[in-house]
This record gives C-alpha cells, sequence and structure tokens, in this order.
C-alpha cells in the first residue's frame, strides 16, 4: 500500500497550520516526519486519518483518494492511527481491549493474539487490569498490541515515545526493528529524531507546515546541520 499526500492545507480556525505539505510512504518503507515542537507532525496525521481534515490537497492510499473521509472508512482500508497519550479504553480490561481489536479468524494477519501477547510479555500479566489503570509506558505498548491486532497495512505511530522512560523506549526499539523486518508499511512522527532515523529507512523533516528536507535516514542521521537543527544530541 502506498500512501501520498499531495500539498496538503490544514487550518485549526484561522491558523493555517500545514501549509502544502507533500510526502509519501511506499509499501514496506518506514518513514520519519521530524520536527520541533508545533511544526505540524500531528496535524499532519490527523489530516491523514480524517480527524482534521486538509482544505486543499489530497490524501492518496493506493490510487483511492481518502482526503476527508471519515476516520472509522479510513480505518477500514486498512490504516492503523496509533495516537500519542492515553487513549486505550481506560475503563476495560487490557484483555478487552484486545479482544476488541482482534480481527475474525478469516483475516489474515501476521499479528495473532498470541504473537503480541509474546512480543508484550507484560499485557499477558496485565491481562485483567483496567487500561485506565497502567502506566504510561504500558498504555502505549497495548495502544500498539491493539494497532496490530487490526491487521493494518499502513501503520501510523505519532511520537511514540513521548513521555516514556528508556527501557520502555529501548522495547518500543526491538518492536520498530521486528516491523522493519518484516517490511510493515510505518510512518512515525518523533521529537526524538535519532530515535526515529534509526528505523526509518527516510525522513522528511517539516517546519511550519512546510516539508524543509527529505533524505535517506542514513543521511540525515549524519547531517551535522540537521541534528543542529533538530537539536538533538549526536549520542542520542
Ligand atoms: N486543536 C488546535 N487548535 C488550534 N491550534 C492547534 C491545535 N492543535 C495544534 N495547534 C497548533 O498547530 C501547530 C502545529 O501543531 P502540531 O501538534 O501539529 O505540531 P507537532 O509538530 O506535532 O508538535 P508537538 O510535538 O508539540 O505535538 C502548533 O502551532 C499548534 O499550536
Amino acid at each position: 500500500m502506498t500512501l501520498t499526500v499531495h500539498d496538503i492545507h490544514t487550518y485549526y480556525g484561522r491558523s493555517h497550520v500545514l501549509q502544502g505539505i507533500s510526502l509519501e510512504v511506499a509499501d514496506g518503507e518506514t518513514v520519519a516526519l521530524l520536527g520541533r515542537n508545533g511544526a505540524g507532525k500531528t496535524t499532519t496525521m490527523r489530516s491523514v486519518v480524517g480527524l482534521t481534515a486538509p482544505h486543499r490537497g489530497t490524501v492518496e492510499l493506493d490510487d483511492t483518494d481518502i482526503t476527508g473521509m471519515p476516520t472509522h472508512q479510513i480505518a477500514r482500508r486498512g490504516m492503523a492511527f496509533v495516537p500519542s497519550g492515553r487513549r486505550a479504553y481506560a475503563s476495560l480490561t487490557v484483555r478487552q481491549n484486545l479482544a476488541l481489536s482482534t480481527r475474525g479468524k478469516d483475516s489474515p494477519n501476521a499479528w495473532t493474539l498470541d504473537r503480541v501477547l509474546e512480543t508484550f510479555p507484560k499485557l499477558q500479566q496485565l491481562g485483567n487490569r483496567r487500561a485506565g489503570h497502567l502506566s504510561g509506558g504500558e498504555q502505549q505498548m497495548l495502544k500498539l498490541g491493539r494497532a496490530l491486532l487490526s491487521a493494518p497495512r499502513i501503520l501510523l505511530l505519532d511520537e511514540p515515545t513521548e513521555g516514556l522512560s528508556p527501557a520502555i523506549v529501548a522495547d518500543l526499539g526491538r518492536w520498530l526493528a521486528i516491523l522493519k523486518k518484516e517490511r510493515t508499511t510505518v510512518l512515525i512522527t518523533e521529537q526524538n529524531a535519532l530515535f526515529a532515523l534509526k528505523y526509518a529507512d527516510r525522513g522528511y523533516i517539516i517546519e511550519k507546515g512546510l516539508v524543509r528536507h527529505e533524505a535517506s535516514a542514513e543521511s540525515l542521521r549524519q547531517s551535522t546541520e540537521i541534528q543542529r537543527y533538530l537539536g538533538v544530541a549526536a549520542s542520542a
């Protein structure tokens, strides 16, 4: 599945936040969307999944124009969006949350419930705990587990490391490495640029609602100019 975003302009009220973002994620690629605080990363994700419809421009999945389609219809086409922050169904248990996302037996999916529990063993231990009582890291694992069980054709991860401890970030990294090896199609936004670039094939750097640079992850990782711009330490 290829995601093609062409020249989208998105507003919050009269504030012109995205001023013509274009990007592409090809089948099997992991692409990072990077930028400073307030650059428009989350708004780009929201525009793609229909939570904040762009005023202009197009979003296409393969050859279908999905611009401004309701989010549930976009989800049905195989796009799984994992927002940042605590968004699991708080009053349901971990097990119930996962059961809700499990597709029917007929749906071909590399991620079965057993495999999700093997990958995130913590979720197994926490099976009867209500999601609202989990730590930030545990909630992140639950959201990722749910997204995988929905058999996504493309996974959109919005700042997955935000607010997480270094140990959980390392777990996330191991999991991203698995996705990359299996050539799952992923678009990931991160403030922690060097983390995302470790797993990405390519990256876009956005500033004030526009793409400023596009390059291979390797060259972005090595560019001191980019690192200085993003305000990251070379050793991160
Ligand atoms: N609901 C909203 N209403 C009005 N302005 C908003 C809203 N959400 C975001 N903005 C503004 O839009 C701009 C882009 O925000 P966005 O959240 O997309 O940035 P970001 O790159 O994801 O940054 P962060 O890492 O801080 O989330 C910012 O100036 C922000 O203040």
